[in-house]
């Protein structure tokens, strides 16, 4: 199954993506038809996850590009209706919001103000979310193609998905053999968020190791850290392990580092949002706790990513951009509020794992030892 794609049908052109915010106990398909929509979607994490990220932000520059379809559907009278079940945005601190979008009409069509109202689409996009490395490299690859119009900017952008879904395969298989070679046969793994299919196209990156070690029975069992405050891995790799019948189980992120100094974890596997020139590795907040765990235990920390998440051009995580996310996130639970009035949050959505604690980086050509001699 993909997890996002692009579809036409009566309404037009649209982007269709599994509403992650739904999962685990809704299985709910969007079609997102303006730029508006597609910001908000990944702002509000219905789609999410780098390399999905940077197809999302393919694909929406695509569809700001066609400028087939209305501003706003629902308003158009099309059967289709705006992005069904979407959330007022929650919006990233430090992120431009939604509202910087047109909202994508005709934003190719000749006449005034459409290439400025395509380049302020290209830049809502690109800025949803400031961390993973991937959507601003998706947006620009499919925009450096405006120029050549609609047809060429929607082939780019399908050529970035079809490159993920390839890349997908070739990490599950040089992961796999990694694993294997590092911790034996039977692995007992830990992972933290979600990489799996529903952060890329279909696949994964850290998750399709683990589902091909199990298809070769080369895995124990594996842990998925739940990951507050948005639960990723409690709702979103715990679904996608049950669908690919993985043995697991769920535990606190807290309890990661504990599990691993009592002998029950081999080697902690995740992904990353962006991957500096040092080897430093930015990913979903906690994992530099598990890092830590996993140095003081003297097991492998491998991370699992395509080459669209190594930014070579960035020297160290602390020159990445962290995005901040809304304080209810982690003040409330479910919709009610878990702290007193006046409690304050700090709620950074990522964090730098230094490269000194990295095992391995194993991308869909090659494997990386930040720290080999
Ligand atoms: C294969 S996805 C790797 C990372 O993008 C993932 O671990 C992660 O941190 C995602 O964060 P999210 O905030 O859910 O988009």
């Amino acid at each position: 199954m993909r997890t996002i794609d692009w579809v036409s049908d009566a309404a037009g052109p649209a982007i269709e993506i599994i509403d992650q915010t739904a999962l685990p106990d809704t299985t709910r398909m969007l079609r997102l038809r303006t730029t508006a929509e597609v910001v908000d979607a990944i702002t509000r994490l219905a789609v999410r996850g780098a390399p999905a990220l940077g197809v999302a932000g393919a694909l929406g520059v695509a569809l700001a590009a066609a400028g087939g379809s209305a501003a706003d559907p629902a308003a158009a009278g099309s059967p289709a209706g705006r992005a069904s079940g979407a959330a007022p945005a929650g919006r990233a601190s430090g992120a431009a919001p939604a509202g910087a979008a047109s909202g994508g009409a005709g934003a190719a069509a000749s006449g005034d103000g459409a290439a400025d109202r395509l380049a302020a689409d290209v830049a809502a996009l690109r800025n949803a979310r400031p961390t993973a490395v991937n959507l601003a490299r998706g947006v620009d690859r499919a925009a450096a193609r405006i120029p050549a119009g609609p047809a060429a900017v929607l082939a780019e952008a399908l050529a970035l998905r079809d490159e993920e879904i390839a890349s997908s395969q070739a990490m599950a298989t040089r992961g796999a053999d990694l694993v294997t070679e590092l911790v034996g046969p039977s692995a007992r793994l830990l992972t933290h968020c979600n990489t799996g299919g529903l952060a890329t196209v279909t696949g994964g990156t850290a998750l399709a190791v683990v589902t091909e070690l199990h298809r070769r029975g080369a895995l124990a069992g594996v842990v998925a850290s739940e990951t507050r405050p948005l639960l990723q891995g409690a709702r979103l790799t715990a679904w996608e392990l049950r669908e690919a019948g993985v043995p697991f189980r769920v535990a606190v992120d807290g309890a990661g580092p504990f599990l691993m100094a009592r002998g029950e974890v081999d080697a902690v596997i995740l992904g990353a949002d962006r991957i500096c020139a040092n080897g430093d590795v930015v990913n979903k907040v906690g994992s530099y706790a598990h890092a830590l765990g996993a140095a003081r235990a003297g097991i492998p920390f491998l991370v699992v990513a395509p080459e669209s998440t190594v930014d070579d051009a960035t020297a160290t995580g602390a020159d990445v951009p962290i995005e901040d996310r809304p304080a209810d996130e982690v003040l409330a639970y479910a919709g009610r509020r878990t702290t007193p009035d006046g409690a304050a949050a700090a709620n950074p959505a990522f964090d730098i794992t230094p490269s000194d604690l990295v095992t391995a980086i194993v991308t869909d050509r090659r494997v990386l030892r930040p720290n080999a001699p």
